[in-house]
């Protein structure tokens, strides 16, 4: 760890240790919380990069903070300060539908952030969650936008393996043809103008056709694939924080196909937007509107990476945005309480894993084959020590190549993750 700065708080000098980056400057820096010193107190701030793209790999047993620490990294992007955050956006992947919560203060934990001489405080975001269902967040007056995706935007094998055909069975090969068609002559098109080219179509049998049909209504159900959906640009801002709640998508092969679009169009979008940073550089007048550096957070992130299975989603964000995210300035955080269930490629990409509490053998196993070498204590020993404390976390850091234990800092906005007491929501 880098000790590179000092902050003077209640009189008092304390180093900060920061972590993702190899010297340098006070600028841009996330406050993750304080180390914890061998008698366990907490001790020395320790601060986290937000300069440069970061892959960071959360992961935890359940209940001993996952989703916190992923919400504490969201409010901390929020609150750099405006020159930094106008050159930056997050994206939360929400698949438990708790961070819409950001917008509350953390009354119920204001003793601890007081502890930590801070204060209860509320984060602006952009709520979208998918078309079909913001007739529900409406009635539970949970002010949220319609999300959707252009039904143009997927290809006919994509399609096929979202409703898991066989993309040389006769009703793959009818949704390959008819999509392909469409596509080369509209770059919009519905659901309904599918089903008449399918209907249309003079070398598919009736029953095949009448298969298509019953795929398609039932896409049409999901409420996230629309005619004309929803930009990206629209999706994500300068300095925004959105959330995107896919919580009510039932199919998590439709929750990876929707990450996989998005991350998509944000991966070339950025490319394009990295092209125009680099000309600036050079001292040629470009337009510097393009998409932002994106800080992308996915929960549950073994649904949407496994291990041994391809997702929609698998491809773009382990070759494009684990692989080469770098370039183009693209960090993805992703959590998990199963290390094991998730693609190997995510920790070996990762240039920092935060790790709470694990008790699961497999789950210890999946990351000590991880182990760097100048790590010299075995991982699974590393999390034992932390004990059962909500909120420590063993963190190892590529960057500087050091191992710590940090205590992370208590959520400023409310955290939507908590569980449910039978007592009822007044005595949580
Ligand atoms: N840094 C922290 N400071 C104080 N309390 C914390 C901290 N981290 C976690 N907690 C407490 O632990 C609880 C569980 O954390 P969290 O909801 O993040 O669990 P999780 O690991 O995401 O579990 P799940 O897998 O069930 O979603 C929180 O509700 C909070 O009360």
């Amino acid at each position: 760890m880098n000790a590179i700065s000092n902050t003077v708080e209640a009189g008092v000098a304390k180093n900060r240790y920061v972590l993702g980056r190899r010297s340098g400057g006070e600028q841009g820096l996330l406050n993750l919380g304080r180390y914890l010193a061998l008698d366990g107190s907490a001790a020395s701030h320790v601060g986290l990069d937000a300069l440069g793209p970061h892959c960071i790999l959360i992961c935890g047993k359940r209940g001993y903070g996952k989703s916190y620490t992923m919400g504490t990294l969201v409010e901390e992007i929020s609150l750099l300060p405006q020159h930094i955050r106008n050159n930056i956006a997050s994206l939360v992947i929400d698949t438990m539908g708790i961070f819409w919560t950001m917008e509350k203060a953390n009354e119920p934990q204001k003793i601890l952030l007081n502890q930590w001489s801070l204060n209860p405080n509320k984060i602006n975001i952009k709520l979208f969650v998918p078309s079909g269902s913001i007739k529900k967040y409406d009635e539970q007056q949970i002010e949220a936008l319609p999300y959707s995706i252009p039904i143009s935007s997927m290809d006919g094998y994509s399609w096929c393996q979202l409703f898991s055909i066989d993309e040389v069975s006769p009703l793959g090969v009818l949704f390959i043809r008819v999509i392909a068609e469409l596509r080369s002559m509209h770059e919009r098109f519905s659901f309904d103008t599918i089903m008449d080219m399918v209907m249309e179509d003079e070398r598919a049998d009736n029953v095949t056709k009448s298969a298509a049909e019953n795929y398609i209504r039932n896409a049409s159900s999901w409420g996230v694939f629309t005619e004309e959906g929803v930009h990206v640009k629209d999706l994500v801002g300068r300095g925004c924080t959105t959330v995107l709640d896919v919580s009510t998508l039932r199919d998590h092969d439709v929750r990876a196909a929707v990450v996989g679009q998005i991350s998509k169009e944000i991966y070339y979008k950025r490319l394009e937007a990295r092209r125009s940073e680099e000309r600036m550089a050079m001292g040629c007048a470009q337009d510097n509107t393009g998409m932002p550096m994106i800080w992308m957070f996915i929960d549950e992130a073994h649904l949407f990476v496994p291990t041994g299975r391809k997702t929609l989603a698998s491809d773009i964000l382990i070759n494009e945005w684990l692989r080469q995210g770098r370039q183009p300035g693209l960090s993805l955080i992703l959590a998990t309480q199963r290390p094991s269930a998730l693609d190997p490629e995510v920790a070996s990409q990762s240039d920092i894993l935060i790790c709470h509490r694990l008790t699961a053998a497999e789950d210890i196993n999946a990351l000590e084959s991880f182990r760097p070498s100048y790590m010299k204590e075995n991982i699974g020993d590393s999390i034992r020590k932390i004990g059962m404390e909500q909120g420590i976390a063993f963190i190892l850091d590529d960057t500087t190549e050091a191992a710590h234990v940090i205590k992370m800092r208590p959520r400023l906005s409310w955290h939507g993750g908590n569980e449910p007491s039978a007592l009822g929501h007044k005595n949580q």
